[in-house]
């Protein structure tokens, strides 16, 4: 069965009970001796019993089963609120060990995924794990040493009817063989199912507005209805085979008492047994319900557990980049770039987006990438913040190929603004200082200052501590453009990535954005895709990517006269509007 071979989730399950493992151990052992004290009971009934037969004194023994039954409760209590505790302790470790990975996982396997699933994954697996890595571990071993505790007893006392119960237990034990299987895998189809509808809802909430434009409401409301109903027939068919499980438990206690009265009524009369044993007998046929039922409530857990396991260590089992080494600020000089015959694809099917990059960029300056839609512009900035590996070739900062540098001291070098400035809901504060958290007051001002954001903040109702809602949905799409700005400049970066800031922003800013992009050319590298003609003509070079290589480099002008199609791009492509920046530096 694949449910108890699959070493990796085995892997993971033992990695998250091991912190865990002493108090495991420990409670366990307490609900065993709990479970053994219950199992001593009806050997002192039985002497209780002989003892009533004889005649002889029993208060002594009363007291001996009442204070059996006392302290097996209480070491009981004991053990279950330490097992309890230990199964709190492993959803925490694996919901810590969960955000760890997440937050390590390689760009390309993150959006190979769907943010919603990996959620459903990280709240509700998680949660899943609760019992299965204490209770039903447990179980297993209290249940099963409980069981053959006191099937050795019950052979001690009469064999013939130990026989005839095992003949009964032994269907038990075939149907929960059959069931646990199945559990495992409804559990699985529900858990993926609650997946897709995460991912679903993700997708609805992320484009919330598109989604009401568009008049999809009811559309999406049904999708996300079909999955839940997916999650509770998934839920209802475990439950089915649950029940069925644990039921059979019952009944076969029951079908094994009425055997056990029959043959053992028979022996009684016969003068095999004494009543006392069959009374005894009966007894224990009565408390072997419990640890029977301990092992299959254990063994459906685990099941359960066991799904959401699997789910959790697919994305352990995900491409992660390395673990962050000491960091290593680096220099505060601007980075000179060389990409060497730098050749890309996004996987193996796709077609080559750069096919063979060649360029050398000095430290300090501007460079502006211009190029059709698709070109490879942006892929070009994603490889330099390894987002993304070249297929060969290699790309170097400061003679250091990208590979050999310290991740974490790459990209503290790198201030990156994206096409789709991103903020992070939270205040307006906490996103300028995002990519340096120790950034003063006055430094913040300052960045303020420079991306023209200054009179915002003064409108803004708490100022700087005024949230700026999901994904900065509070403010207009220029001004999440500088406010990304500005966070890349509070980096100090050697080497600034500019992919298509200027585009959302009008006259005004655009000019003020360019002077501090100019400024900052000064001490540092700066890249900028760029689609206006006023960019480009402040560059000090421009590179012309043309499907996946570098066409030409060199100045506006020189570019202008020496291309021909760099010209018809530049006439026909690049936007102008300069009327309207001159009007507006007039
Ligand atoms: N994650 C991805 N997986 C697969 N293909 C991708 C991915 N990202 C981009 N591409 C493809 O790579 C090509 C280059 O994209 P890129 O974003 O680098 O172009 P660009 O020159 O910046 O274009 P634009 O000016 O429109 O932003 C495009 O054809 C795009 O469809």
């Amino acid at each position: 069965m694949r449910t108890w071979i699959d070493r990796a989730t085995w892997r993971t399950l033992a990695g998250y009970v091991r912190p865990q493992r002493r108090t495991v151990l420990f409670g366990g052992l307490l609900v065993l001796l709990g479970g053994l004290a219950a199992a001593a009971q009806p050997l002192a009934a039985k002497t209780l019993v002989d003892k009533l037969g004889t005649g002889g004194v029993i208060t002594g023994l009363l007291a001996v089963l009442v204070g059996l039954a006392l302290a097996g409760a209480a070491v009981r209590m004991a053990g279950d609120y330490l097992l309890e505790r230990a199964a709190e302790s492993v959803v925490l470790v694996a919901r810590k060990r969960f955000a760890r990975r997440v937050l390590r996982l390689r760009v390309p396997a993150v959006q190979r995924t769907e943010p919603g699933d990996l959620l459903s994954r990280f709240t509700s697996d998680t949660t899943l794990l609760r019992e299965v890595c204490t209770h039903a571990l447990v179980g297993l071993v209290t249940g099963a040493v409980t069981t053959v505790v006191m099937v050795v007893l019950m052979g001690t006392m009469d064999l013939v009817l130990l026989g005839v119960t095992a003949a009964v237990l032994l269907v038990v034990g075939l149907l929960a063989l059959a069931g646990m299987p199945m559990i495992e895998k409804a559990t699985r189809a529900a858990q993926e199912a609650v997946g897709e509808t995460g991912t679903r809802m993700e997708r609805v909430l992320g484009a919330f507005r598109t989604v009401k434009a568009s008049g999809a409401e009811a559309r999406e409301t049904r999708a996300i209805e079909e999955g839940a109903e997916r999650a509770w027939r998934a839920g209802v068919r475990s439950a089915r085979w649950e029940s069925l499980v644990h039921g059979s438990n019952a009944l076969a206690i029951q079908a094994s008492f009425l055997a056990v009265l029959g043959v053992g009524g028979a022996r009684v009369v016969t003068g095999a047994i004494p009543l006392s044993t069959l009374v005894a007998f009966l007894l224990y046929l009565f408390y072997l319900e419990e640890p029977i039922g301990q092992l299959l409530h254990a063994g459906s857990r685990l099941q359960i557990g066991l799904a959401a396991v699997r789910r959790l260590s697919e994305v352990e089992q995900m491409p992660a980049e390395p673990a962050p080494a000491g960091h290593t600020a680096g220099g505060r000089d601007a980075a000179g770039l060389v990409f060497e015959d730098v050749r890309f694809r996004y996987s193996p099917e796709s077609p080559e987006i750069l096919r063979g990059v060649d360029l050398e960029l000095p430290a300090r300056g501007m460079t502006a990438f211009v190029g059709a839609s698709g070109a490879g512009k942006s892929t070009l900035f994603a490889l330099l913040e390894r987002f993304h590996e070249p297929s060969s070739g290699r790309i170097r900062l400061d003679g250091t190929d990208l590979a050999d540098w310290d991740l974490a001291a790459l990209r503290a070098s790198i201030g990156y603004v994206e096409q789709d400035a991103s903020l992070l809901s939270g205040t307006l504060r906490d996103n300028l200082a995002y990519g340096r958290p120790e950034a003063t007051d006055e430094e913040i001002r300052e960045a303020l200052v420079q991306t023209r954001l200054d009179g915002l903040v003064d409108r803004l109702p708490a100022g700087l501590d005024t949230p700026v809602g999901h994904r900065g949905s509070m403010l207009s799409g220029g001004e999440r453009q500088r406010v990304a700005l500005a966070r890349a400049l509070l980096r100090r970066p050697r080497l600034l990535l500019l992919d298509e800031i200027t585009l959302q922003l009008d006259a005004v800013n655009e000019l003020a954005i360019r002077d501090v992009v100019t400024a900052a050319a000064e001490t540092t590298t700066v890249l900028v895709v760029a689609h206006r003609l006023s960019t480009v003509t402040r560059a000090d070079r421009i590179v012309v990517l043309d499907e996946g290589t570098v066409r030409a480099t060199g100045t506006h002008e020189q570019l202008v006269a020496s291309d021909p199609l760099y010209a018809e791009f530049a006439a026909t492509q690049l936007l102008t509007g300069d009327s309207a920046v001159q009007r507006a530096a007039g």
